[in-house]
């Protein structure tokens, strides 16, 4: 029952219809639209009201209308160039149509007097209301050309096809549109009273004109409803799809439980936390199951990620094989693999460290080791995966902080771990909380577990903001909290700087803070520093030798220093919400109560005044994802490679994320039951442009 496997004129290429040779199928083809049928599912972007003429007193800047007028006067005029003006009046305003290209036959014809009918997108220029080069035509009185009855939808397009061929090509389609396959379940249909399929398609494509007023544009109309409906439940057929294919290949089976680990419990400070439990305990059944684990699990800043990272790597040494952990920033590799040597070398095993800045030479033997089968677990940035760096036996890797890696990637960096037929287990490791449903999603190739609880004992952090005219004021407060033992974070940020221009800011801030307050030890970190100096002064700071630390956002992600208490964010107001929390996590990591200073300089804008208040106001990490979701948009909040995976037609995640559990539902149901229609639902939507269709994506 798929759609390709019917004979009907849907489903024959492009090349079918009249009028379409191979030239145009090529650019319809970059658009995704290969079949007839793609062409009913190639959806309109906005539409113009060419139904009704506009009165021109009551036009607003911004619209897109039609108006019909009397030619008051005709003028060239000569300002930074030579333009054409034409002035009409329909006896309820007046209009200027604005030319900057003519020709001496078109300023002739727009004489004095004449009637003139213009579509165009109304400006306001000089206090005036005008149109650029509008589309018109001149008309004698009694021969009106007639307005259109529908709606004029604006189709996404490609060079070299006009909107005017996309219009023939689809309402050719159109007359096929009754032949087109329900794909959804009927009690679905019943349920939510969802019009039919052809009905949705007719009314987007040539909406009527009471359409206008009521805006199609909002997605909450019942035909796009339904539309998004099935375009959701396409999109996640099409990653369940992706996780079968995933659950196909083979994965060491690796068994718990691992008596590596039960030995580091008794030597731990600290009992994890049940949320950690809960966690460990899913990892651990998933690397048992002998198909790859993908699991993502999210923890708020100061959860405890690394324990479960470290529970995951040993099950997998225990078992016999070797790990890889990948973090995204030099620094937090280096911090990652002090953190494992203090865990894991009393245990007798050798961790092992690969840096993008070692020599070759120093390189050499942490890379025999792996080789060897004597390293077992490799800590270092993307470094870890090129060429050179081979090991005996890679069992699982772990990626921390998902959001700087692609899902590209993520797939690549499966590709080079395998091993004969068995493919390494993956773990995924993210501080940067996504809202669930997003995560379902735009992640629904991995599992999901969600690290909910904090260590106890953490007194959560007060945060105030404060404009940098009391700068001076915050200076001696500082030097008095560091007379009192306290170690403060004072972090220069620099947006859509160069990292020079970085370093320097936050090396002119040393220099100054060192003058203000000569009582106070004072440290610099950046991102310029040679490796093993950053790592001199991290440690100097960990061991209470600084009492305050200068840095550039290079402290975001991962830094632990549990007795820092105090954290200063300089221009707090350029900064995302995300990163904001990320930086303040850095402290209320220990028992002592933890400050946070965001200064900024005024005035404020309304977006950033809103992310400093939801800061202020709430340390909840998954709280701030979602008010970082409504001020962003899940395209800025996923960042750009996921959203590029992620095409959506007609469905906003943000807007229509209401449906994503019971798409999540239907899809289960119809995979299981009646498995050829999820394959026609995802041939239906997922084309992408060029013609490659996602599914192949999704099952790469
Ligand atoms: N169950 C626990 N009880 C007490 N302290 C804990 C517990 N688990 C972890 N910790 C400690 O809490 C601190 C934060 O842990 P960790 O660095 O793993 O957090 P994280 O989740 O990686 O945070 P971030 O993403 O902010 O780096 C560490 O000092 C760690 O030793």
């Amino acid at each position: 029952m798929t759609e390709s496997a019917t004979p009907k004129l849907l489903y024959q290429p492009v090349t079918a219809l009249k009028g379409v040779n191979e030239a145009t199928a090529e650019k319809l083809l970059r658009l995704g639209i290969l079949r007839v049928v793609d062409l009913l599912f190639h959806l309109p972007l906005r539409y113009q009201d060419r139904t009704r003429i506009y009165p021109i007193g009551s036009l607003r800047t911004e619209q897109e209308v039609t108006v019909e007028g009397e030619i008051e006067l005709t003028e060239v005029v000569i300002r930074a160039r030579k333009m054409l003006l034409c002035h009409i009046s329909d006896g309820t305003g007046w209009l200027t149509l604005r030319f900057f290209h003519f020709t001496n036959g078109q300023k002739h014809s727009l004489s004095k007097g004449a009637a003139i009918r213009c579509f165009g997108e109304v400006r306001q220029a000089g206090g005036k209301l005008e149109m650029v080069h509008p589309e018109y035509r001149l008309v004698n009185a009694g021969e009106l050309p007639p307005l259109e009855n529908t709606l004029t939808p604006t189709y996404p397009s490609t060079e070299g096809m006009q909107q005017r061929s996309l219009n023939r090509l689809i309402k050719l389609a159109l007359e096929q549109v009754d032949q087109l396959e329900e794909l959804l379940p009927q009690p679905l249909i019943r349920e939510y009273q969802f019009p039919p399929l052809a009905d949705c398609l007719r009314l987007l494509h040539q909406p009527p004109s009471e359409l206008a007023s009521r805006p199609l544009l909002d997605g909450r109309h019942p035909v796009q409803q339904r539309l998004i409906f099935e375009e959701l439940l396409a999109h996640q057929l099409g990653v369940q799809q992706a996780r079968h294919q995933i659950n196909q290949v083979q994965a060491p089976r690796m068994q718990a439980p691992n008596q590596f680990f039960q030995q580091l419990l008794k030597r731990l400070p600290f009992a994890p936390t049940s949320a950690q439990t809960r966690v460990i305990n899913e990892i651990s059944h998933d690397l048992g199951l002998g198909s790859p684990m993908n699991r993502l699990v999210q923890g708020d800043v100061g959860s405890g990620k690394t324990l479960v990272a470290v529970a995951a790597a040993l099950q997998a040494i225990a078992n016999g094989y070797q790990v890889a952990l990948m973090a995204p920033t030099e620094l937090l590799a280096e911090q990652h693999y002090r953190n494992f040597c203090t865990w894991l070398e009393p245990l007798g095993l050798d961790v092992v460290y690969i840096s993008g800045n070692q020599t070759v030479k120093q390189r050499r033997r942490q890379v025999e080791n792996l080789l060897l089968g004597i390293g077992h677990i490799a800590i270092g940035t993307h470094a870890l995966f090129q060429r050179t760096v081979e090991f005996l036996q890679l069992g699982l890797i772990i990626i921390d902080e998902q959001h700087r890696f692609g899902v590209h990637q993520r797939l690549e960096l499966r590709e080079k771990g395998k091993q004969g037929d068995y493919y390494p287990h993956q773990l995924v490791m993210t501080a940067t909380p996504i809202p669930r449903t997003l995560a379902m999603t735009a992640y629904g190739d991995l599992d999901y577990s969600i690290i909910d609880e904090l260590p106890p004992g953490r007194t959560p952090i007060k945060t105030v903001q404060l404009n940098n005219d009391q700068r001076e004021r915050l200076i001696r407060r500082t030097e008095k909290a560091c007379q009192r033992g306290c170690q403060v974070y004072w972090v220069c940020t620099l947006i859509d700087e160069s990292e020079v221009l970085q370093c320097q800011a936050a090396e002119d801030t040393a220099t100054l803070l060192r003058e203000q307050l000569p009582d106070v030890t004072i440290g610099l970190i950046h991102g310029r520093l040679h490796p093993s100096e950053k790592e001199r002064i991290m440690a100097a700071f960990k061991a209470n030798e600084l009492q305050l630390l200068v840095a550039t956002t290079v402290i975001e992600v991962g830094v632990d220093v549990p007795n820092a208490s105090i954290m200063i964010i300089e221009n707090a107001e350029r900064l995302g919400l995300s990163q904001l929390h990320q930086l303040r996590g850095r402290v209320g990591r220990g028992s002592a109560e933890s400050s946070c200073v965001l200064l900024y300089q005024a005035p404020l804008g309304k977006t950033a005044q809103k992310r400093l208040e939801a800061l202020c106001q709430t340390t909840d990490g998954f709280e701030i994802a979602n008010i970082d979701l409504e001020l962003r948009g899940p395209g800025e909040v996923l960042g750009t490679k996921q959203t590029g995976d992620l095409r959506l037609r007609l469905a906003s995640l943000l807007r229509d994320q209401h449906w994503l559990p019971r798409v999540q539902e239907v899809a289960k149901q119809i995979v299981a039951n009646e498995p050829e229609k999820a394959l026609a639902l995802t041939q239906r939507w997922l084309q992408r442009p060029g013609g490659d269709s996602a599914i192949r994506f999704f099952q790469s």
